[in-house]
């Protein structure tokens, strides 16, 4: 049976509440402190794998939209990361953060330390945006619903517990504080209107576990590469190494 709008909102609602990756213990363990530099330094170079690859998802999203009204509502969030002639956008303020942690930010723009598992679910994310169908697609970006608490607690946690935390560095996340409840007010509209079956509920919510799943397996690739035993897969990023400058600490 086709769920009311309230109901299939709360149904996306659960499973940020259940799966989204704030309940991962590598968030935990970010936002407490318990990061050693280099597992700061090993989260900044990865989690750029996710942000540049954010306005190709969207990009390729539009490619697939027939409506114009669509695509405007959707473009900024490609400027937001891209940025435009007034706004450096979310990619260079990513990179600031990889500068006030001490990496060479051309190092972590070439992606070349990325651990495997994160390529791979950072890649499944731009080709299920492809390939589904334009709800799931948009389903799919719905965790950005649960994303600007993330973004607050890890202000407040980076700030509390890193010297290289202070408004230049955390820029970033600021900022998404400001774009994210936009897209995501948008967003969800969009899914809550066009999910008018049960099929199309199960579909919408089905993408959005996805997502999640997306989003886990990056911290989990982490977790299981910088966290004690270590075990760092051939290829990627090495502790100590590609600093900008080599006394550079990131606490
Ligand atoms: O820090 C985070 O935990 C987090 C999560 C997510 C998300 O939930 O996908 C996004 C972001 N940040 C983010 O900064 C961002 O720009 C973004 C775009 C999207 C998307 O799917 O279109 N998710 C997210």
């Amino acid at each position: 049976m086709t769920a009311t709008k309230a109901e299939f909102e709360a149904r996306l609602r659960q499973i940020g509440a259940e799966r989204y990756h704030d309940k991962h213990p590598f968030h935990a363990m970010l936002h407490s402190g318990g990061c050693t530099p280099d597992q700061v330094r090993a989260w900044v170079i990865n989690r750029f794998a996710y942000q540049s690859a954010i306005p190709r998802k969207d990009a390729a999203f539009m490619s697939r939209v027939d409506d114009p009204a669509l695509r405007r509502a959707w473009r900024s969030r490609i400027e937001d990361h891209d940025g435009t002639a007034e706004n450096e956008g979310g990619i260079e303020r990513w990179l600031r953060l990889a500068d006030a942690v001490g990496l060479d930010r051309d190092y972590v723009a070439v992606k070349t330390g990325i651990l495997p598992a994160t390529t791979f679910a950072v890649e499944a994310y731009v080709r299920f945006v492809r390939d589904k169908s334009l709800l799931e697609a948009v389903a799919a970006s719905l965790t950005e619903l649960f994303a600007p608490k993330i973004h607050a607690d890890r202000i407040k946690g980076l700030l509390a517990h890193y010297e290289f935390a202070d408004d230049t560095s955390l820029s970033y996340f600021r900022k998404r504080l400001d774009e994210a409840p936009k897209d995501v007010a948008f967003g969800l509209g969009w899914v809550l209107d066009h999910a008018d079956t049960a099929e199309k509920q199960d579909a919408a919510a089905q993408a959005l576990i996805f997502k999640t799943d997306v989003l886990w397996a990056q911290l989990d690739a982490l977790y299981s590469a910088y966290v004690t035993p270590a075990r760092i897969p051939p290829g990627a990023w090495q502790p100590g190494t590609h600093l900008r400058v080599p006394e550079a600490r990131a606490s």
